[in-house]
Order: structure tokens, then C-alpha cells, then sequence
């Protein structure tokens, strides 16, 4: 089986690429990555020369690169994983999460169903890998996203993350296409890029710098270690049924504070600060735009029906994540330098 997997060089799809790779020799893996600011190559170092991957310099949102590469690679799946995913950046250019998360998509479906419906699409497969945040916002309670809960995004980013999940099964209604879905929540782990709320606050606690925390630090997200997501995308593309979404989570919330407390303490103590010493950075500030108070999501229907669930507790994944960023300076001193610099200093000084 020859896969095409979108976005293997970013963070979760470079996880994704290397279960694949690791666990599959009996298949061909072609990472098509356009290799933007958020794709490194040094997160598949371990597996680039392995002789069942690949690599493809490509974007999504050129049609006729697209419809070339499907012509010619010949495709049995796809794991679309290529996606804008920062919120804050969809609320400063929300042009650029249309154009890869919507158009891109689209492009690729049109492909796939070019290639595959003379073939009656037997033994093929499209699967999208989306996110939580289609679903909207909770209140702090009981409730929980389920795969029913009707769709309602609300930034920039959840609306183009909603948008193609609308695409993927309208090529499945229309089309025949053979679809599978899955919606995760927070991730975190490994080469994260430091945008996002750990690898952010891990980067600047080591470097004494303030860690931004948006409002009073209220809000609830629910965090999954990467590589328990890789594995339920395992489980999802090979066990999964046509047509269906299944919901990923961790079972894990958390308020951002309380995430930023425990992650402050666990950096002090495998650094040798005293206790207290990395809190002291925490500076809230000016909340994001539109912020989605909560997000907590039912996984029951991926446990019980494909027996997947989470390998480690957050404390464990967590720990091992700290680990991960203290043994790989050079990989976050690499990826801060230089564009993100300029972008953080703006973002920060927004707020
Ligand atoms: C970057 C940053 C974030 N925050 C807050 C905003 C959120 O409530 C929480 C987590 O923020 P982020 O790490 O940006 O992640 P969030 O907006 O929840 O979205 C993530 O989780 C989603 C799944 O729920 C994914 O689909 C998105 O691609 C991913 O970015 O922390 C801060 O308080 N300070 C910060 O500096």
C-alpha cells in the first residue's frame, strides 16, 4: 500500500509518519510537506533514510502540483494532516487558514476522487485528521463533545478546520469517496512547535522570560500526548469505519494556569530551581480574541470500538516532554531564531 501523508514533517504528523514508517515496512510512506515555517525535517532525522519513505516538497493549495503528484504516485490512502493550526495566527490572517485548510483539502479530494472513482475506490481510503474545536465551546460542567455535538467553530482556524471536515464527507455523500474522520484535542509532546502553550512556556522559562498566559488563565483545554494520537490514527485508518468520525482525547483537563503551575514545578525540579522560582514568570495578559472557554470530548466511541486509549498520564507525558525540550536545545534554539523572533516579539507586544 502506498500512503500519502499531508503535513508529515510538522509536529503531529511527523509522529504519525514515523509509527507509520516504523511499524509498516510493507508500506510505501510518501510525506507530501510544503515545509512551511511549522514543517522541520529534523523532527524525522531518525527515519529519512529508511526505504520505505519519502519525501515530497509540495503545497496543497496548487491544484496542478496536486493532480501531477496523485497521476503519478498512484495513491492507494491518504493521512491529511497538513493544516494551519495556530488560532492566534487565524485571527491575524485568516486568508492563509482558508487557503491550506479549505482549498487545500479540496484539492486533494479532487485528486483522490479523480484517480480512484474509475476505480471504484476498492481498497482506498481518505482520511482527515481534524480537531475538537469544530465543535465550539463549553461551559465548565459535565458536558462533553460528542461525535453528534453539532458543529459550531468559532475562530478563524476552527471554521477552516470545520469547513474541510464539511468537505471530506460531502465527497463521501456525493462521490462514494471512502472518508474517515477523527477529532482530537490538545496535543503535546516532542518537537511542538513553540507557538503553542507548552513549548511556549517551556521556551521561555528557560530562558528566564515572561510566560504569557491569556486572561485570568481560566480556560480548559484537554491534552493528549502526540504519540498517543499517532496511535489512534493507527487505529482509526486501519480499524475505523467508511464514513464514520471518531473523537480522541485524553480524558485530561486542564485550566491553563493549573497546566502552567504543574509545568513551571516540573521544570524547576529537573533543573535544580527551588520551587516557586519558574511561577514567579507567569504574566497574564490581554485575553485572544473570541477564546473558547472549554473543550472536553467524549472518546468512548474509540476506546470501546477500536480499543484504543491513551499510554501514558499527563504527568508521565508531561515529564517526558520537559525531558524532550532540555536533551534538544539545539532543535528549539533553531527553530526560534531568525522569523520567529520578529513574529513572537509582535504577538507579545499585541498583547
Ligand atoms: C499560546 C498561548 C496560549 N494560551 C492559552 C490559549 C488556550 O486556552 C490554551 C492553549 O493554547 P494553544 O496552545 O494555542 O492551543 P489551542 O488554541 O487550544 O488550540 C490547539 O488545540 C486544538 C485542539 O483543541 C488544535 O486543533 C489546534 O491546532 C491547537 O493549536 O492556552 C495562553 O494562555 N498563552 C499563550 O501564550
Amino acid at each position: 500500500m502506498k500512503i500519502i501523508i499531508t503535513g508529515g514533517a510538522g509536529f503531529i504528523g511527523s509522529h504519525v509518519v514515523r509509527l507509520f514508517v516504523t511499524k509498516y515496512p510493507e508500506y510505501q510512506i510518501l510525506n507530501l510537506d510544503a515545509l512551511t515555517y511549522a514543517g522541520n525535517l529534523e523532527n524525522l532525522r531518525d527515519i529519512e533514510s529508511a526505504p520505505n519513505y519519502r519525501l515530497v516538497k509540495g503545497d496543497i493549495t496548487d491544484q496542478a502540483f496536486v493532480d501531477q503528484l496523485f497521476a503519478t504516485e498512484e495513491p492507494d490512502a491518504v493521512i491529511h494532516l497538513a493544516a494551519e493550526s495556530h488560532v492566534d495566527r487565524s485571527i491575524t490572517d485568516p486568508l492563509a487558514f482558508v487557503k491550506t485548510n479549505v482549498l487545500g483539502t479540496v484539492h486533494l479530494l479532487n485528486a483522490a476522487k479523480n484517480l480512484w472513482k474509475p476505480l471504484g475506490y476498492e481498497g482506498k481510503v481518505f482520511y482527515h485528521v481534524s480537531t475538537d474545536e469544530v465543535y465550539g465551546s463549553l461551559d465548565f460542567g459535565p458536558d462533553m463533545f460528542t461525535e453528534d455535538t453539532p458543529y459550531d467553530p468559532r475562530s478563524p482556524y476552527s471554521a477552516s478546520k470545520a469547513s474541510s471536515d464539511h468537505f471530506v464527507r460531502a465527497w463521501h455523500h456525493t462521490y462514494h469517496m471512502p472518508v474517515k474522520l477523527s477529532n482530537c484535542s490538545n496535543n503535546y509532546g516532542p518537537n511542538h512547535f513553540p507557538e503553542k502553550l507548552i513549548p511556549l512556556a517551556i521556551h521561555r522559562i528557560q530562558h528566564g522570560q515572561p510566560v504569557p498566559v491569556y486572561g485570568k488563565g481560566e480556560n480548559v483545554r484537554d491534552w493528549l500526548f502526540v504519540k498517543d494520537h499517532a496511535t489512534a490514527i493507527d487505529a482509526v485508518f486501519h480499524k475505523g469505519k467508511v464514513g464514520e468520525t471518531y473523537n480522541i482525547g485524553g480524558v485530561n483537563e486542564w485550566a491553563n494556569l493549573e497546566l502552567i503551575h504543574l509545568l513551571c514545578d516540573t521544570l524547576d525540579e529537573k533543573t535544580g530551581k527551588e520551587k516557586g522560582t519558574s511561577r514567579k514568570l507567569i504574566t497574564f495578559v490581554t485575553d485572544r480574541a473570541g477564546h473558547d472557554l472549554r473543550y472536553a470530548i467524549d472518546s468512548s466511541k474509540i476506546m470501546n470500538e477500536l480499543g484504543w486509549k491513551p499510554s501514558v498520564t499527563f504527568e508521565q507525558g508531561l515529564s517526558q516532554t520537559v525531558d524532550w525540550y532540555l536533551e534538544n536545545q539545539a532543535w528549539l534554539n533553531n527553530v526560534t531564531s531568525g522569523a520567529y523572533q520578529t513574529y513572537y516579539q509582535q504577538q507579545y507586544a499585541a498583547r
